[in-house]
């Protein structure tokens, strides 16, 4: 049988996943909350302002009516920043049936609540199953068809799989895992670390200070991870260093980008203004800055880059204070 997905956003992630769904032969229809917008893709076939020059294929019917999108489908793609989710989920609850997937795309800690996506999930759709894709994946390579590997997590490996079926094709290859928390984790603080990167790069210090801030990052998400519940091993796979790479170095990578501005002296509003688009790092930094604190873990790289943004610390001082920290043990995890 045919299987059928509603795409809830259609944002560059969502629009791209669509079209690899719809490519491969379901039904996929896809909600974005911007009428006039929805109407100009239905009609231009092309999301001109999230992913430009991509044709839609035929048939991907997209819409602002949050029904008919989620409507007896059996899978429904949550693809809206992490700060829409909750506030999407409660305006589809009541069109969403126990037996419909959720599958999240998105890569972020709420704020407030420090809630993962999946914890969000729980709490609004406490009976349906959930899974998560996550992974060095940036849109605009997945929607051309580039080589990309991902990672569906779920804690019932039926529906990993299931979901692993449903996304793979010859240039989209998906593995399992059954650790959500570690899969959840490393794609939204991994963002934390290109802000950084983004900053380093801005202020044009060099490849040596990248590879540092990248190392020292997927130590820091992994300590932080670990207490949260996340398995270890986790961090050292696509979901954890492979996504962390691709973020650092890409110039696809929102992140990066608004955190070149940063490091070129814009401030954070400016840099999320000229990015255009979801920049998740910013709100992840608070969050997982608050979470460090209550679980006693060090991550002096969120610190420093939390100080720059929430608290307009100068950015060459921030990475003074990296640099002049005291002397430690590579693997000694002292907290301050
Ligand atoms: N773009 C990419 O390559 C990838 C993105 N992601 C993640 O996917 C999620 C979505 O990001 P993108 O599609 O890239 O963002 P985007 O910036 O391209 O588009 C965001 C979309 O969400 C909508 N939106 C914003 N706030 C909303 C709200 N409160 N309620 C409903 N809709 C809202 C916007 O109108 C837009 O359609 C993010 O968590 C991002 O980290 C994950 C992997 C790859
Ligand atoms: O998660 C991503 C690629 O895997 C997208 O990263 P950005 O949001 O920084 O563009």
């Amino acid at each position: 049988m045919c299987k059928s997905i509603g795409v809830i956003g259609g944002g560059s992630w969502g629009t791209a996943l669509a079209i690899l769904l719809r490519n491969k032969g379901y039904k996929v229809d896809m909600w974005m909350r911007n009428r006039e917008q929805s109407f100009e893709m239905n009609s231009t076939r092309e999301n001109k302002r999230f992913l430009p020059n991509v044709k839609l294929p035929g048939n991907l019917n997209v819409s602002s009516d949050l029904e008919k999108t989620i409507y007896n489908k059996d899978v429904i793609l949550l693809a809206v920043p992490t700060h829409g989710v909750r506030e999407v989920l409660n305006n589809s609850k009541n069109f969403i049936g126990g037996d419909q997937i959720i599958v999240n795309v998105a890569k972020g800690i709420e704020n407030d609540s420090l809630l993962r996506i999946s914890q969000i999930v729980k709490e609004i759709l406490p009976q349906n199953k959930y899974a998560i894709l996550s992974g060095p994946s940036h849109a605009e390579e997945v929607a051309i068809n580039i080589p990309t590997t991902v990672v569906s997590a779920s804690e019932d490996m039926e529906v990993a799989h299931y979901i692993q079926d449903l996304f793979i094709t010859p240039t989209f290859r998906v593995y399992t895992n059954p650790d959500v928390i570690g899969v959840e984790l490393g794609g939204s603080l991994k963002n934390i670390i290109a802000l950084g990167a983004g900053i380093s790069d801005g202020l044009s210090y060099g490849d040596n200070t990248k590879a540092a801030l990248m190392t020292r990052g997927i130590f820091e998400i992994a300590k932080l991870g670990e207490k949260l519940g996340a398995n270890p091993n986790t961090f050292s796979g696509l979901s954890g260093i492979g996504d962390l790479i691709v973020t650092c170095t890409s110039m696809h990578s929102r992140n990066r980008r608004a955190g070149i501005l940063i490091g070129q002296g814009k401030n954070m509003e400016e840099a999320i203004r000229e990015v255009g688009m979801v920049v998740e790092g910013i709100k992840t930094t608070k969050s997982a800055y608050i979470l460090g604190k209550k679980y006693n873990v060090s991550m002096p790289i969120t610190s420093e880059i939390y100080n720059v943004l929430y608290e307009n610390a100068d950015v060459k001082a921030a990475v003074d204070r990296l640099m002049q920290r005291d002397k430690k043990h590579e693997m000694e995890d002292v907290v301050q």
